[in-house]
């Protein structure tokens, strides 16, 4: 399974926040300029709520947990995973199967602002995450133009029923915490959509279910 979150909540912080006291603050604590580090309301939210479509903006937090489902899955220990994050401002990062993500959020988040201010990471050797300026469109024709996507729309069905072609597919999910995708050509030319129920539920229980069904159908668990 190649999953890829797509829009996901994850950027540096833009610039017309550079000088709002929430933000300065936290800059100077981390030893950082503003732009250097990454938008995230839980520490930034009196400096967000100018800013448009905040409330689809500034969770690194749903990226964290979904990578840690991900990496760590029996499914993808086993080489058979590759994960892409696509970010809301038209960024892909490239995620190696082999790449242990800190289990720790801050040391998680320094470690992508490394990645945005490098291009890589780690700087020297095998790349274990890329970055680069990449829209959703080109990504997914560059893994070979069919994909599923989970969605609360999407038609129900058993999780056995889908794994084999969930474990065979490029599968997109959602990285933001409300609303639904801004890119509506992401439903309409899927090979299929799967739903988990009219509930919605957190990226991370969307992962952990299409990992579930994948590995069952791998013969893994
Ligand atoms: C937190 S949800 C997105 C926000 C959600 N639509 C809301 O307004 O609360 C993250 C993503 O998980 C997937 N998802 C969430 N609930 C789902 C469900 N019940 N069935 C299938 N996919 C779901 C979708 O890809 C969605 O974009």
């Amino acid at each position: 399974m190649i999953l890829v979150l797509a829009e996901s909540a994850l950027e540096l912080v833009p610039r017309e926040l550079w000088r709002h006291p929430a933000v300065l603050a936290d800059a100077r604590r981390r030893g950082k300029r503003p732009g250097e580090i990454l938008l995230d309301r839980a520490r930034h939210h009196p400096a967000m709520s100018g800013l448009v479509d905040a409330e689809r903006r500034g969770r690194p937090d749903i990226v964290h947990q979904v990578l840690l489902v991900f990496q760590y899955s029996l499914h993808t220990r086993r080489g058979m995973g590759r994960a892409y994050i696509h970010t809301r401002d038209g960024y892909v990062i490239a995620v190696d199967p082999r790449a242990r993500i800190p289990k720790n959020y801050n040391n998680f988040v320094s470690l992508v602002e490394q990645l945005y201010a490098l291009g890589r990471v780690p700087p020297r050797g095998e790349p274990l995450m890329e970055l680069r300026r990449e829209g959703l469109g080109d990504l997914l024709g560059e893994l070979g133009g069919r994909w599923v996507v989970f969605h609360e729309s999407g038609s129900r069905k058993p999780l056995y029923e889908i794994g084999v072609d969930v474990l065979n597919s490029v599968v997109v999910v959602g990285g933001f915490p409300h609303g639904d995708f801004e890119n509506r050509w992401l439903l309409e030319r899927a090979a299929a959509r799967y739903s988990l129920g009219e509930e919605s539920l957190d990226a991370a229980q969307v992962v952990c279910r299409a990992v579930a069904a994948a590995e069952a159908a791998a013969g893994l668990v």
